[in-house]
């Protein structure tokens, strides 16, 4: 309201435009202090009232804890700072001081002017003279020169002043008010100091102003001075009152541009207030929003601490469960414990009483145990024994069984017999000469040949490497004694050449064969029993080679031709020589005639054996005694000559006839057994002189053995297949039963 009596009081003054150059300016001053304070004042209130609203607001923001966006925007705006500051306890700067400083500065260039004039004043009074006067004069130069540029500061404020009515100079307008108050007091006095300093000099110096204070008497110029440096100090001076005049023009200038300035800064702030309004409504939009979303947050949060303390329940019941089931466990665990400690006290017990027993009943027990292990050993062992004895004898049982069906089914025995290898095979080291032949159990045979092939076979009798000529003989004695009782039996070697027939059959001197023991047997048993029988026994030899029949002990050996005959009593030879034995030596003589006769003839005994067929055969006529009851009995015991095939001979000329002879005969034996083996009505005994020979003996009322002699090495592997098979088939022919050849007395 003051500010508004003040504008009344200046309205009711006469008009500036009416009163002298002095007054006008007064006024001026007057009115322009006056405006100034009514602004200043309006300005002061309005501002003071956007600072609350503003303050207020930011309070809300702070509440709302939305300043961040605030600040962001202060950042960009100083007033905007200061408020926030304001709002956030910062320390704040409305206007600032700068006008007193510049108060203070503009005293103390007043005052350091003065103290200049003063200073000029007295070196002009004290020294006088031309020198001090440039001297003065310079100085004044200088404080001109000072002047100006306090004119041209003045100036730039002034231009300061007039860009602020532009955008970004709305911040500090009151303080600009203030500010250009000041300049405009200090030029004013800048005006009166410079006047005052003309009015000293007293010269050239316009006079002062109408109404301006008097000022001191003017000084008297010293005679010394010169008219033309006066005259130019008067033409400063005349400068420098042009200066004080373009200067009073420019203040008015400056003042009409502050009134402008006032105008357009209050507009200004009401633009920024109002600008900033619609910040805050923006500000309010958004931070709404955010409010919004940070509610939709919270409820979100809720769910989820809602969810969490629903997760917290079920915990605590888990715990709850856990915490009772573990004092359960507990309770569990103490009792086990208890249980542990009975049961240890009760092992410690147990392990003392172990102790104890292992002192006194251990040795008692493992004294009893072991003769009870022993009884039952022995008794195991007795029952091996037995289970081996009853074993043997169920074998022998078998075999008797079996002989009894082969004797009355009449069937071919078969006796194989593998010799051992020689000393040359055992040293060869060849891989041909490996041994070949196994023998898996009693009467088998196993053979394995060069390609791998192996094959078992199973005859009646089956004798090793190792077995002896005692041994077979056992084995053929029954057979041969049985000629005693009137049977024909007929005993053939059959195998490869050096399969050991001749050792089988014949013998070396010092180990006789199954011919001499079986004559030996015959003349033993004959004499055993010649008290009630008497026994005409009668021998030849003979050999067939080259299908031809040699007597091997006729006198003309080899020139007479014989041929076989059917007779009464079976096939016969006409005109064979036959001899009467009565003691096993005469045979031995007699075979070592034949043996005699078989080498004269031929340079190479052994080839020549080979490959001919020995037959050495006894007849028995015996007649009992008592009864006069006849019976005539046959014994053929024949060593054939080699049956290896022609193929691998490889022989040519008489070797290869004597080959194909020997194939021959030995093939129609072969055809013979097949023959007879498969029942056939025809059996081909004409197609050899062996077969022809031997017809008694392979057929009904005989009792025929094949000895099947082999090889134990690999390199006769093949043939000694081919004979194991051939025997195989024999050993399939039945005979029919053998009947005895008995004549009952007076028939
Ligand atoms: N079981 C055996 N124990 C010991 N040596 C044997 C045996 N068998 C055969 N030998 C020996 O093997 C060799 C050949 O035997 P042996 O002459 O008897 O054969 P082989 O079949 O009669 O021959 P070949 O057809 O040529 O007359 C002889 O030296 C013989 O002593």
């Amino acid at each position: 309201m003051a500010g508004e009596e003040e504008l009344n009081g200046i309205s009711e003054q006469p008009s500036v435009h009416d009163l002298g150059g002095e007054e006008r300016l007064a006024r001026l001053e007057v009115m322009a202090k006056s405006q100034t304070a009514v602004l200043r004042k309006s300005f002061v209130s309005k501002m003071k009232e956007k600072d609350d609203l503003i303050m207020d607001m930011l309070k809300t923001f702070k509440r709302l804890q939305v300043l961040e966006p605030i600040q962001a925007f202060a950042s960009r705006n100083s007033r905007i700072g200061n408020w926030v500051g304001l709002a956030t306890g910062e320390t704040i700067e409305i206007g600032g001081n700068a006008t007193d400083e510049e108060v203070q500065e503009l005293r103390k260039e007043r005052n350091d002017l003065r103290n200049m004039v003063k200073d000029l004043k007295s070196a002009m009074d004290s020294k006088g003279g031309d020198g001090a006067i440039k001297m003065k004069l310079k100085e004044f130069k200088k404080d001109v020169k000072k002047l100006e540029k306090e004119k041209s500061k003045l100036l730039a404020a002034l231009q300061q002043a007039q860009g602020g009515e532009g955008g970004g100079g709305g911040g500090g307008d009151g303080a600009e008010t203030a500010k250009l108050m000041l300049q405009v007091e200090k030029l004013k006095k800048k005006l009166e100091k410079a006047e005052k300093k003309g009015g000293k000099d007293g010269r050239g110096l316009s006079p002062p102003p109408p109404g301006a204070p008097p000022g001191p008497p003017p000084t008297a110029v010293p005679p010394a001075v010169d008219d033309g440096k006066v005259k130019a100090l008067e033409e400063e001076n005349a400068k420098l009152a042009k200066k004080l005049e373009e200067s009073k023009a420019k203040y008015e200038k400056a003042k009409g541009k502050l009134e402008e300035v006032g105008k357009a800064s209050l507009k200004g702030q009401e633009e920024i207030l109002a600008s900033m309004a619609s910040e805050m409504e923006k500000l309010e939009v958004s931070s709404k929003k955010e409010i919004d979303e940070a509610k939709k947050e919270a409820a979100g949060k809720e769910e989820e601490i809602k969810k969490l303390a629903e997760t917290v329940k079920k915990l605590t019941k888990t715990n709850e469960a856990l915490k009772s089931s573990n004092s359960g466990l507990g309770v569990a665990l103490s009792q086990l414990a208890k249980k542990s400690g009975t049961l240890t006290s009760e092992f410690k017990l147990l392990k003392s009483q172990v102790h104890a027993s292992m002192k006194t009943d251990v040795p008692k027990i493992a004294k009893s145990t072991a003769s009870q292990i022993a009884a039952a050993s022995s008794n195991f062992m007795k029952s091996i024994e037995d289970l081996k004895v009853n074993y043997e004898k169920e074998v022998k049982e078998r075999k008797r069984l079996f002989n009894l069906v082969q004797e009355l089914r009449g069937n071919i025995r078969v006796f194989a017999r593998c010799r051992p290898p020689s000393k040359k095979e055992l040293s060869s080291g060849d891989e041909s000469s490996t041994i070949c032949v196994e023998f898996p159990a009693d009467g088998e045979v196993a053979m394995k040949n060069e390609k791998g092939k192996e094959k078992n076979w199973e005859f009646d009798q089956v004798f090793n490497t190792g077995s002896t000529q005692e041994q077979v003989y056992k084995e053929v004695s029954p057979l041969v004694t049985s000629v005693l009782d009137g049977f024909n039996v007929c005993i053939f070697a059959y195998g490869q050449t050096g399969t050991g027939k001749t050792f089988t059959m014949m013998g070396p001197e010092s180990n006789r064969g199954v011919n001499t023991r079986a004559l030996y047997e015959l003349f033993d048993m004959s004499q055993q029993r010649r008290s009630t029988i008497e026994d005409k026994i009668t021998v030849s030899v003979l050999e067939v080679y080259n299908e031809q029949i040699k007597d091997l002990l006729a006198e003309d050996v080899g020139e007479r031709k014989y041929t076989v005959r059917e007779g009464p009593h079976g096939n016969y030879v006409p005109d064979l020589t036959m001899v009467n034995v009565d003691s096993l030596d005469e045979v031995i003589e007699l075979l070592a005639l034949a043996d005699l006769n078989r080498s004269t003839a031929k340079t190479n005994m052994n080839e020549h054996s080979s490959r001919s067929h020995l037959i050495l055969s006894c007849y028995i006529v015996s007649t009992n005694k008592h009864s006069g009851e006849v019976s005539r009995g046959k014994l053929h015991l024949i060593d054939l000559a080699g049956s290896e095939r022609v193929g691998k001979s490889g022989a040519k000329g008489l070797a290869l006839k004597e080959a194909q002879n020997i194939n021959k005969s030995l093939s129609a034996l072969g055809d013979v057994i097949a023959a007879r083996g498969s029942g056939s009505s025809h059996i081909p005994f004409r197609n050899s002189t062996l077969t022809q020979l031997l017809q008694d003996s392979l057929s009904a009322d005989s009792k025929t053995l094949m000895f099947v002699c082999i090889s134990p090495v690999m390199y006769n592997s093949e043939e000694g297949f081919c004979s194991l098979n051939f025997a195989e088939r024999a050993r399939k022919v039945e005979l029919g039963k053998a009947t005895k050849n008995v004549v009952k007395a007076g028939k």
